[in-house]
């Protein structure tokens, strides 16, 4: 268990997580081109999504991040953190009309938030995701199943282990392959944009995405992550003609209604993850 002495906190440092796990979550909107996913350019593989639902959604999570950094800084339990992310997913819904844009990013950037609120109060030497882990990994296990969601379903189905599997590990798909490939293609030279592309890519050919294999089954979810370790094995980002190859792979996820919506939250959380300092 962690033992440090407490520091002070503002609670306008609460606020500046909440708006920077927003700002994360824009940041992964506004990026083109990511397989199947929506994005500033288009709806990708979604009839119900666009860029300004994404934007409003994210908006109205900013206040409820705040509030995780908070219960995080005040040692809370994994039970509060699960109260506050029930009421964001029913923000969520009404601001979106029932859509369902970031249930993944609630409870992934909702527990590295609380992690960021608690590492900020007790000054903890560990990357957020450790803090995650440590603090709330056996309690994720243990929370309530919801038992017709698509997750469940999957997990039922294909044995794999989504969004609690990641987060009750640390994330490792944030710390082993996000962070990597941002942090090797910027050193390469590619824009901001083309680092965050390369991420993504990363992480779908990687990630057992619980969207993927929900809309697509096994074959959708290998056929994605070879497409994937396609552009990435020629050279990703820094192949002269990389935009057009991403496209092109965005638009065959188009055609098969295949969407990585975790993947898409993954690099969010990356980025919210870099600028924490891991
Ligand atoms: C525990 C929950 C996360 C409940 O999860 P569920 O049972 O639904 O299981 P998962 O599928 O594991 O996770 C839910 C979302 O997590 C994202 N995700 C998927 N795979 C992974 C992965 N490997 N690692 C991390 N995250 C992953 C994904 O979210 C994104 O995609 C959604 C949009 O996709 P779309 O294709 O549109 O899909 P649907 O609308 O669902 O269906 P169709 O359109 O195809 O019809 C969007 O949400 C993105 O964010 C998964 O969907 C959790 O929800 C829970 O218990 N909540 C309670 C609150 C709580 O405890 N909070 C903790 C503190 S904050
Ligand atoms: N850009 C995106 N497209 C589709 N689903 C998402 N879930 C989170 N971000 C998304």
């Amino acid at each position: 268990m962690i033992e440090l002495a407490p520091i002070g906190c503002a609670n306008t440092l609460f606020d500046a997580i909440g708006r920077q796990a927003r700002e994360a979550l824009v940041l992964e909107v506004e990026t083109w081109p990511k397989p199947g996913l929506v994005s500033h350019v288009d709806t990708g593989a979604h009839r119900d999504m666009d860029a300004a639902l994404l934007h409003r959604s994210a908006a109205c999570l900013e206040p409820f991040f705040a509030r995780l950094a908070t219960a995080g800084a005040a040692g809370a339990a994994m039970g509060p953190l699960r109260s506050i992310g029930i009421a964001a997913e029913a923000a969520m819904r009404v601001a979106t009309g029932g859509v369902n844009t970031h249930r993944g990013a609630i409870f992934g950037m909702g527990l590295l938030a609380a992690a960021a609120g608690f590492r900020a109060r007790y000054g903890a030497p560990q990357s957020l995701g450790a803090i995650v882990a440590a603090r709330w990994g056996a309690e994720i296990w243990a929370g309530p199943v919801e038992l017709h969601s698509h997750g469940v379903q999957v997990a039922r189905r294909f044995g794999a282990g989504g969004a609690r599997a990641e987060a009750a590990a640390g994330m490792p798909s944030v710390y082993g392959i996000a962070l990597p490939a941002l942090a090797q293609a910027r050193a390469r030279g590619a824009d901001e944009e083309a680092t965050r592309v390369q991420a993504c890519m990363a992480l779908i050919a990687a990630v057992e995405d619980s969207n993927l294999l929900y809309r697509g089954g096994r074959e959708g979810l290998a056929f994605a992550q070879a497409e994937a370790a396609g552009f990435l094995a020629g050279g990703g980002v820094e192949h002269p003609d990389w935009r057009d190859r991403a496209a092109a792979i965005h638009r065959r996820f188009t055609a098969r209604r295949l969407s990585p919506g975790g993947c898409a939250d993954l690099l969010a959380m990356a980025l919210f993850v870099e600028r924490y300092g891991g």
